[in-house]
């Protein structure tokens, strides 16, 4: 056993920055006395504020190495510390507000409504009821969930995607600066998995926690991961890079093999909606008067218009034939789902989406969902393209050097 702990970090973090540095100084886990260990002496440093996706072959140790740093595995040897204090020194109270958990499917308690299981972590550190009150209402906004419409159900009244979310806000209950998450989207349909992983990236701009996530998923890594950890057998790093780097310069051929083919596919993984040129489509919110949204539409030669709440979140998109009353309507069906993307979503995600979508285009969202505007497939396609053409004249200058 190591009995040098890794000095902590005396660089002062950013402000905006509320996660922690974790550091594995040479961390062993045998489960047997025999073989060889699950995780073999494994050193690496989690910049705090970053996500940092695990990934590898089934069986290399993952979830054994993302265990040990909340302590439900204990290290055979060496140590792990969150801002320099090893895990082990720790009161479990202390270590349960420094990390939120989230596993897949949300793992939510069924005898208990969506408030108290938010309210579970708050509760064991003995918050005031007004408090854990007003951190659930807080949390289900953040995870986009109405909290007069869901705080007091129970987990079988909700889809899959919303129990993630329920998982994922109780994992942020504390506000702990570190978050571990197991395979956390692994059990939703794609497009929720999408909207989800979306959802995620927009909490981590707004809060800079350290988020560790294991995946079976190397496009979910490239997508979400400031940087992947990939790992062989006995957790063996075989690279530890930016998924930039990871497509363009594969360490050696496993991680080749594992990255897979198709890399300039791939590489749509890592070009965000946000670079897309959007479409300012008319836009009208619930309730206004109708005479001036038809006129707008009209001026802007437009179709249909997008029909915001009054946090300005798209509610519903509408032909402008269906707008026959005085005022805008709010939507129908309120659970309809628009198929809209977050701007952080990747052109993979918007190309899906658009498959499945009414329109020729989706309704793009910013900051706690609010409406930014309309990416066209056109505009998706010309993006693609452009990036296409980058990419083969770069190749072509590399090969003429
Ligand atoms: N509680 C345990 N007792 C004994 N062996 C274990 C235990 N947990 C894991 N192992 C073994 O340790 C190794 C690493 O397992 P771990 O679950 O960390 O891998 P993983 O990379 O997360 O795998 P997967 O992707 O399949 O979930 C495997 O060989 C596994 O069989």
């Amino acid at each position: 056993m190591t009995t040098t702990e890794p000095t902590p970090t005396t660089d002062a973090a950013p402000e905006s920055v509320s996660g922690a540095e974790i550091v594995f100084d040479r961390v062993t886990k045998s489960y047997s006395s025999q073989g060889r260990p699950a995780v073999d002496s494994l050193s690496l440093t989690i910049p705090a504020g970053q996500i940092v996706m695990f990934v590898g072959p089934s069986g290399c140790g993952k979830t054994t190495s993302l265990k040990m740093i909340n302590r439900l595995h204990e290290p055979t040897s060496g140590t792990i510390t969150i801002n320099g204090k090893d895990v082990r020194g720790q009161d479990p109270d202390d270590l349960r507000r420094q990390v939120g958990y989230v596993i897949q499917g949300g793992s939510l308690f069924p005898h208990m409504t969506v408030a108290q299981n938010i309210g579970l972590v708050p509760g064991l550190l003995r918050w005031d009821k007004q408090r854990i009150a007003e951190r659930v209402e807080e949390l289900l906004d953040l995870v986009g969930l109405d909290p007069v419409r869901y705080r007091d159900r129970f987990p079988r009244e909700l889809s899959g995607g919303q129990q993630q979310r329920v998982g994922v806000a109780r994992g942020l209950a504390a506000d702990p600066p570190v978050i571990l998450m197991d395979e956390p989207f692994g059990a939703v349909d794609p497009i929720t998995r999408q909207r989800l992983q979306d959802e995620l990236m927009s909490i981590q701009s707004e809060l800079k926690k350290t988020i560790v996530c294991v995946t079976h998923d190397i496009d979910e890594a490239i997508k979400l991961g400031d940087r992947i950890l990939i790992l062989q057998e006995h957790a063996q790093i075989a690279q530890y890079d930016t998924p930039e780097a990871i497509l363009s310069a594969p360490a050696n051929e496993f991680v080749e093999d594992f990255v897979g083919s198709g890399s300039a596919l791939k590489a749509l993984s890592l070009t965000r909606v946000e670079e897309v040129e959007l479409t300012e489509w008319t836009t009208a919110t619930v309730g206004e008067p109708v005479g001036p949204v038809l006129e707008r539409a009209r001026a802007a030669r437009q179709k249909s218009v997008v029909v915001l709440d009054q946090r300005r979140r798209p509610v519903d998109w509408v032909n402008i034939k269906a707008l026959t009353g005085e005022t805008v309507p709010a939507p129908v069906d309120e659970a309809r789902d628009l198929h809209q993307i977050d701007h952080r979503a990747t052109l993979n995600d918007a190309l899906d989406t658009m498959l499945v979508s009414a329109y020729a285009g989706v309704i793009v969202t910013g900051r706690r969902d609010q409406y930014v505007g309309v990416a066209t497939f056109e505009a998706v396609t010309a993006l693609i393209t452009a990036r296409n053409e980058a990419a083969r004249q770069a190749q072509e200058d590399a090969d003429e050097q």
